[in-house]
């Protein structure tokens, strides 16, 4: 048996014609058959052609055998039945669980490129230093604007409103005491000393040893994904072997052991967020965190996890009666594995025995879960799964019931309707009183002072709110004031007062974000679209949509026109998820096309622009996606492709996300009008570009219509096959002519579009590609691209994309904001 779309089928007996009846062994008897759920099963995942992966069209297919579909006469309800016997079947599930971890070994030997390595030459491959691309990382400034900000929130109205709510603890530089000063002193000492022992020196062939170099410890189970698809840290430019001065940390009080790993790291000093709360949350407080996008915010709480790890560490229980420490919730999956990743790679730099950092979240095998949990010390994961697998695990309830550090990051769209109802439950046991419950199998467990920690970049509630709702009345702070409450309300502190700190009270978006927009007919987005990304070639790209079909049709057409687009969207397999993200991030000038899966907490470096495609539908989401790029202190670009009807709502929503500047729109600085900029893009060379565009389109619409009939087709022959009628696809195109309704025309065109040939396909194609090897050249005269932003001394050379004239950089804006 298939799923989803195949029935089950007989082997079939093959008899030999002329053998006699009286030849064949007695019959056995017939096995008994046993009702059985589907998802108790082995099942075997089918191989499915790369093409079919890479569209994304499917969920991929698994098979199972000996298990039969029975249809109640009455009731129509199917149910499913098997011969096996209860071993064989766990067996089966056995064998499965195998082959998935075997599977993401594979997948992690992909990612960490060795499974050519090993083919070539294992010994050379391990041993050689992994390219990093990244630039070194400087560090935040420390400069006055920073403390400008923090200082002149205290004095501000809002903070006196909010204390009623929060206790309010402004970032501060505290100065070095002479205590400090000393132990900071001893450590480094310490640290030369140790670094003369067992130094840094390098193995004979002058490379690193192996785990420094893969950066993060996969624990080899294959379910944390290793630097290939999450290296955060294993990205920073650590491969020279020297270690940062990381002094300005001292006053932190941090261990010697976190200081030796933030020296490996290069952070040479703590982020703003970083410096205010980590004192905090050791101090025991609970805190509510808030800091603009890129900043630095999971160390923020993750410091202070691992450094409670590191002082338990003596306390050392029975493996047997192990329980989590921490628990962090995030809100997808990617960003719940790149925490994961995040910490290990904090602990994997340090020279002491790391906490057991997991994932737990969906699209990756529950039973298996469930056994890290068992040894996990930090457990990182989404509101569903974890609800899952704890509310379904034995004895799980209560080992989370003694975590001692709750995390809620991207607190305000976890906690916002339509997310919270999972993580109510998971906070809903946390907080239950077992012995209310009867609830014999926590009884014992003691009771625990839990410390909860919320972090966002975005908190106002009115950034939560449509762009087309009711956002206009009140101020930012009476609804920032609300989300406190809302926060307090839904989340249960220890405190009364949690401390509040807002590292950036006046602006939510990146220090480097550049803003723009670009107006076109809503019909020619994705002309716009192609325009602008031919101008961007080579800087990586991410492009934001609303909707997974809209990820499914952009991905293929800009495919078509030779841009290394790839998908991201939640109804992809788990392991194409993580690939895209993996191609993405290693391959420079690279395009992601995305829903807002990726909008929220991703951090993939170097990326250089953000396209919005489509609208963001909040304010807030506008902050997230843009703040995918112009992170910790690089620069980068976020530009809205918006149709006339649009450009109202997009300025309110850029007003209000900087509304807290205090500036309103008034000029950023001198040369930058507005906080965003209309781009002003020469169309006539958008027009030059347009019939590449229209076939590329008309390939990539062909692609999808034939896959949905095809998908179609299958789904009708299962249900035909199912009811045991036959099902002929023409008589039952015949039947549902004439009912029309809403979204014939489109049936239509899709229809048109499924039923051109290969021929025709191939013609298209030809012509596409003579249309690509030829020059956009609109002569070196008037405006290009953008008006003021083109190169004209690249343009005469000749630089820059050779399919299109014109300079890859500038658009108009300025380089330094
Ligand atoms: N003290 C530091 N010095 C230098 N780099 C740092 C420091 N702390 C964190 N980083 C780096 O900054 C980058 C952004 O950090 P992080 O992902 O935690 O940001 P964030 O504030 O959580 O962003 P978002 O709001 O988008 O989720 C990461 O690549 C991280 O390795």
């Amino acid at each position: 048996m298939k799923r989803p779309h195949t029935v089950p089928k007989k082997a079939a007996h093959k008899v030999h014609k002329r053998q006699k009846v009286e030849d064949f062994p007695k019959p056995l008897p017939p096995k008994a058959k046993r009702r059985v759920q589907l998802n108790e099963l082995g099942w075997k995942t089918v191989s499915m052609p790369d093409r079919l992966e890479d569209t994304e069209g499917f969920y991929g297919l698994e098979e199972i055998e000996d298990v039969v579909i029975v249809k109640d006469a009455t009731t129509g309800n199917l149910t499913f039945e098997t011969t096996k016997t209860e071993e064989e079947v766990a067996q089966d599930v056995e064998q499965a669980w195998q082959r998935e971890e075997d599977e993401a070994q594979r997948l992690e030997k992909i990612t960490f490129g060795e499974e050519q390595a090993e083919e070539e030459d294992k010994e050379a491959v391990a041993k050689a230093p992994k390219e990093s691309e990244d630039v070194a990382w400087e560090g935040f400034s420390d400069d006055g604007e920073a403390q400008e900000e923090a200082t002149g929130q205290s004095a501000d109205a809002e903070a006196a409103a909010l204390e009623a709510a929060v206790a309010i603890k402004e970032p501060k530089t505290p100065k070095e005491s002479k205590k400090e000063k000393k132990k900071r002193k001893e450590a480094e000492s310490k640290k030369k000393e140790k670094k003369d022992v067992d130094g840094g020196a390098p193995t004979p062939d002058g490379s690193k040893d192996d785990e420094e170099l893969s950066g993060i410890d996969d624990h080899s189970d294959g379910e944390t994904f290793g630097p290939g698809a999450f290296d955060i840290l294993a990205n920073q430019p650590d491969d020279d072997g020297d270690e940062a001065d990381v002094s300005a940390w001292n006053k932190l009080d941090l261990s010697e052991e976190i200081l030796g790993s933030l020296a490996k790291l290069k952070f040479s000093k703590p982020t703003d967020i970083q410096e205010s709360t980590i004192p905090e949350i050791m101090a025991g407080r609970d805190v509510i965190g808030k800091a603009s996008t890129g900043s630095g915010k999971t160390l923020a709480f993750g410091i202070p996890i691992v450094e409670s790890f590191l002082a338990a560490r003596s306390a050392a229980k029975n493996p047997e009666d192990k329980t989590p420490l921490a628990l962090i919730i995030a809100p997808t999956r990617e960003l719940a594995h790149q925490i994961t990743a995040h910490l290990t790679a904090l602990c994997a730099k340090g020279e002491f025995d790391a906490p057991y950092v997991t994932s737990i979240t969906g699209g990756l095998s529950v039973q298996k879960q469930r056994r890290q949990l068992e040894k996990a010390d930090i457990v990182v994961g989404t509101p569903g799964r974890l609800w899952e697998v704890i509310s379904t695990g034995q004895g799980l309830l209560g080992k989370f019931k003694q975590i001692k550090f709750l995390v809620i990051d991207e607190a305000d769209r976890l906690l916002s309707d339509g997310h919270y109802q999972e993580l109510g439950e998971i906070l809903k046991i946390l907080e239950r009183d077992d012995e209310a419950d009867g609830n014999a199998e926590t009884d014992d467990a003691p009771a625990v002072e839990r410390q909860t920690l919320v972090f966002s970049a975005t908190f106002g509630k009115a950034l939560q709110q449509k762009l087309a709702g009711t956002s206009r009345g009140g101020s930012d702070l009476m609804s920032q004031q609300q989300s406190m409450e809302y926060l307090l309300k839904k989340l249960k502190f220890r405190e009364e007062k949690p401390v509040f700190i807002d590292a950036n009270p006046n602006s939510q978006m990146a220090n480097k974000l550049q803003e723009g927009l670009i107006e076109c007919a809503g019909t020619e987005k994705d002309l716009y679209l192609y325009s602008l990304l031919m101008f961007y070639t080579k800087k990586r790209a991410l492009i934001f949509t609303n909707s997974i079909s809209a990820v499914r049709r952009l991905t293929p057409f800009l495919q078509n026109l030779s841009l290394p687009a790839l998908p991201l969207h939640s109804n992809m397999p788990q392991k194409a998820r993580l690939r895209s993200i993996e191609r993405f991030k290693e391959r420079p000038g690279s395009i992601l096309v995305a829903t807002d899966v990726a909008a929220r907490g991703l951090d993939i470096p170097k990326v250089e622009l953000v396209i919005h495609y489509h609208l963001p539908r909040a304010a807030d989401t506008y902050v997230h996606r843009s703040g995918r790029t112009a992170r910790a202190e690089a620069s980068g670009t976020s530009i809205l492709i918006c149709g006339p009807e649009e450009v109202g709502g997009v300025r309110r929503l850029v007003a209000k996300v900087h509304a807290r500047s205090g500036e309103g729109s008034k000029p950023k600085n001198k040369k930058t009008a507005y906080f965003i900029r209309t781009l002003d893009i020469d169309r006539r060379i958008v027009s030059r570009l347009r019939p590449r565009a229209a076939i590329s389109k008309q390939l990539a619409d062909t692609v999808i219509a034939k896959e949905k009939k095809n998908t179609n087709d299958d789904v009708m022959r299962q249900a035909a096959e199912d009811l045991g009628i036959d099902y002929d696809s023409e008589e039952f195109e015949k039947e549902a002519k004439g009912k029309r309704g809403r979204g014939t025309g489109r049936k239509k065109k899709e229809k048109e579009a499924s039923e051109m040939s290969k021929g025709e396909m191939q013609a298209l194609r030809a012509e596409l590609k003579g249309l690509l090897s030829q020059k956009i050249n609109t002569g070196v005269s008037a405006r290009y691209l953008t008006s003021g932003g083109i190169d004209v001394d690249a343009l005469m050379a000749g630089e820059g994309n050779l399919e299109f004239l014109g300079a890859v950089d500038g658009l108009g804006f300025d380089d330094d904001v």
